[in-house]
C-alpha cells in the first residue's frame, strides 16, 4: 500500500534521517520509535504529504503521492498530536462537522451512541475545551469510527488515554487491520504483544 523510497529530511542544518526505505502492506501496522526530537513527527508529516522531503519519494498504491494528491488524501486519515478538534464546539458538533466535511450522514442517535461508546456519555454537549485531556483525545479519536480511509497515520494517539481507552483504541486498530487497512503511528506504548503484524522502525537522534 505504502512505499517509502530514499527519504531524507534536514531541519535546521541537522539531518533527521537519510535514505530511509520501508513499505507497509494492507493489514500491517508500523510503529515509529525514537527519542524526542529524532524526527518522528517530521516523517509522518512528509508521508502524509503535508511537508516535502529534502530527497526521496512517497508512493501509495504504486503512484507517487504528488501525482494525485487528492486521491491519496481520500485514502488517508491523519490525526496529529495536536488533536485537530475545535475546542469551542461540543463533541457532538465536532462529529457533525467531520461528517459534513467527508460528505457522510448519520442520525442523531447514531452519533450519541458512538460518543457513548467512546466513554463520553453526558459530555456530548459541552464545549470540548472544558473536557479533560483524555476526554479531548477521545473526541479526536471518534474520527477513527467515522472514516473508511485505508491508511491511518497517527501521531501519539494513546496520549492521555486511560487503560480502558488504550484497550478500546487497540481493538479499533485490529478491526481496521482485519479489514485490510494499514496503520503508521508513533507511540511510546509497547505494542509488541498486541499486534501480530507489528513492524517497528527506530529513528536515532542524529547530531
Ligand atoms: N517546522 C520546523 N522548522 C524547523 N525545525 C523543525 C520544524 N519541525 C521540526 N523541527 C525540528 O526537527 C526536529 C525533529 O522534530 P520532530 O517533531 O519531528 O521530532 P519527534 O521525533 O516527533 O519528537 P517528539 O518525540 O518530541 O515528538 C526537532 O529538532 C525540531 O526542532
Amino acid at each position: 500500500m505504502l512505499e517509502i523510497e530514499a527519504l531524507t529530511c534536514i531541519k535546521q542544518d541537522r539531518c533527521l534521517f537519510e535514505s530511509l526505505n520501508f513499505s507497509l502492506l494492507s493489514g500491517q501496522i508500523m510503529q515509529i520509535e525514537g527519542p524526542n526530537g529524532a524526527g518522528k513527527t517530521s516523517l509522518l508529516r512528509i508521508i502524509a504529504g503535508f511537508s516535502q522531503p529534502d530527497d526521496g519519494n512517497v508512493l501509495f498504491n504504486m503512484r507517487n503521492i504528488k501525482e494525485d494528491y487528492d486521491g491519496y488524501a481520500q485514502s488517508l486519515l491523519f490525526i496529529g498530536h495536536k488533536t485537530g478538534v475545535n475546542q469551542q464546539l461540543t463533541a457532538y458538533e465536532n462529529v457533525t462537522h467531520w461528517l459534513s466535511v467527508h460528505g457522510y450522514t448519520s442520525t442523531e442517535s447514531e452519533i450519541y451512541s458512538l460518543l457513548g461508546k467512546l466513554g463520553l456519555v453526558g459530555l456530548e454537549d459541552v464545549p470540548v475545551r472544558t473536557l479533560s485531556a483524555g476526554q479531548q483525545r477521545r473526541v479526536a479519536l471518534v474520527r477513527l469510527w467515522l472514516n473508511d480511509a485505508k491508511l491511518w497515520i497517527l501521531d501519539e494517539p494513546f496520549t492521555a488515554l486511560d487503560k480502558k481507552g488504550v484497550a478500546m483504541l487497540q481493538s479499533r486498530f485490529q478491526q481496521h487491520l482485519d479489514k485490510g487497512g494499514a496503520i503508521l503511528l508513533t507511540t511510546h506504548q509497547d505494542l509488541t504483544d498486541t499486534f501480530a503484524s507489528l513492524q517497528t522502525l527506530a529513528l536515532e537522534y542524529r547530531h
